[in-house]
């Protein structure tokens, strides 16, 4: 069983018109890092408070670190959220307590002892690189220091994982990067992060697991995916561009195969007359010596304006519709409404250790995309056609592209010239004479 396990799950408000998720198969496996995408709407948030428990599914199943989330009582809930960090679009610190505090809080109400949140706190500061300001008031932060002590606060217990909705939403471009940075460097010590984004250059540049999300479904589950799908926004440029990158990775694969770039004059499987280098990633410094850029590297590098993305630009904004994160509220009362029964294991901190094989991730239902696409190009040396059909197709789409602008210009200019101004007019002057 992997980390985390959705089954069949759907999910319908009361009095909604439709279902939030609907039939959603999902597997994630202990330290992946995965980005949810897709547009307002989509289900991200639903998702997120699902894992959370915040709401529970109308059908199906989910399993999360070997809890089945249908069966925990509402009073085990706090416990089960203790393996669980959460980072929030808009922070939510507590505004009457200092950073340290902020912090130690988190350990606090899971009974960690005193010397243990002593030593704990200034390492977990340290981490998200806030030492120095423990003392600080959460009104005397920037965004992005603010945002670190809600990530120090979530990781302080070292949880299994860490649920993120929009955690750069609202911060600058380079901001988000540090951010990005230290949810990086928390994924690499073995804890699986879950992020809702709608921010396209963290996407498209730290490549990690992509799964969008349209109308409740999943309709994409890529490895090294990008943000924007042609599915959903299947204007040409999207498809083009889409067509264009799956040509330019298996260009890729075969350079690094092979150590070879396409451009270089040996390379004889490069017969494509596109322009694929703009489409390329550039190689930086650290490439150039032979080591492998990371993802925040990358980021760095790529981050210009923090766009949000077609979906961002298509849809109300994310604010608007965000349904996550009412926080503990809902278990905290139900834990007062069951007392009952003292809960043994408060105050551990969950670090139950799974074993975790590895299922194939969730499959994209058929009815949803129609007929699956084609697998990606495998490298040109192992099926030469297929990379070149890949490549040429992309090129012929160019052309096609190119002569219907040209035709259309060449019909506004001619309109422009006989003083017609639009097709109908044209085909009012030729009725009239053929009427003639
Ligand atoms: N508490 C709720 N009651 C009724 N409907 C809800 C509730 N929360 C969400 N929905 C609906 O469920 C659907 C999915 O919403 P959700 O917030 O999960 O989308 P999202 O992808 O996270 O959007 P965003 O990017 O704006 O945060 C939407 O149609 C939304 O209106």
């Amino acid at each position: 069983m992997a980390l985390i396990d959705l089954d069949h799950v759907s999910k319908v408000y009361d009095h909604a018109s439709r279902p939030a998720l609907e039939d959603v198969n999902l597997h994630i496996n202990r330290g992946d890092f995965v980005f949810l995408v897709g547009a307002s709407g989509a289900g991200k948030s639903t998702l997120l408070s699902l894992l959370l428990r915040e709401e529970k599914v109308s059908d199906g199943e989910i399993h999360v670190a070997g809890n089945d989330l249908h069966r925990i009582s509402n009073r085990h809930v706090p416990h089960y959220r203790r393996s669980i960090g959460f980072v929030f679009q808009d922070y939510k610190l507590l505004e009457n307590k200092t950073v340290w505090e902020n912090v130690a809080f988190a350990l606090e109400v899971i009974g960690t002892k005193r010397s243990t949140i002593k030593s704990i706190v200034p390492q977990v500061l340290e981490a998200v690189g806030l030492t120095g300001k423990e003392n600080r008031m959460p009104h005397e932060l920037s965004g992005g220091e603010a945002q670190r002590v809600a990530i120090a606060r979530a990781y302080a217990n070292h949880p299994q994982i860490i649920l993120a909705d929009e955690p750069t939403g609202n911060l600058d471009p380079t901001t988000s990067v540090g951010i990005m940075e230290v949810l990086e460097a928390i994924n690499r010590t073995g804890t699986t992060i879950v992020m809702a984004t709608h921010n396209e250059e963290i996407v498209n540049s730290m490549r990690k697991r992509v799964i969008e999300l349209h109308n409740g479904r999943i309709v994409r589950d890529e490895e090294n995916g990008m943000y924007d799908s042609a599915l959903y926004f299947p204007d040409e440029d999207v498809t083009q561009r889409s067509r264009l990158e799956q040509a330019v990775r298996s260009v890729e694969k075969v350079s690094s195969l092979s150590n070879d770039y396409i451009g270089d004059d040996d390379n004889e499987t490069t017969t494509e007359t596109v322009d694929l280098e703009r489409f390329k990633p550039h190689k930086t410094e650290t490439e150039e010596n032979g080591n492998e850029e990371n993802a925040v590297e990358r980021l760095a590098r790529n981050v210009h304006t923090g766009r949000t993305g077609r979906y961002g630009e298509a849809f109300a904004s994310a604010e608007d519709t965000l349904t996550w994160g009412s926080g503990l509220g809902d278990a905290d009362a139900a834990d007062k409404e069951d007392t009952s029964d003292d809960d043994d294991n408060a105050g551990k901190m969950s670090d139950d250790i799974v074993t975790v094989p590895q299922p194939p991730h969730a499959s994209v239902p058929e009815s949803v995309l129609g007929p699956a696409p084609a697998p990606p190009a495998p490298p040109a040396f192992l099926q030469t056609e297929t990379e070149q059909e890949t490549v040429a197709h992309a090129t012929t789409d160019l052309q096609a592209q190119e002569t219907a602008k040209r035709t259309e210009k060449a019909q506004q200019l001619e309109n422009a010239e006989t003083g017609e101004t639009d097709i109908t007019d044209r085909a009012d002057k030729d009725n009239v004479k053929d009427g003639e």
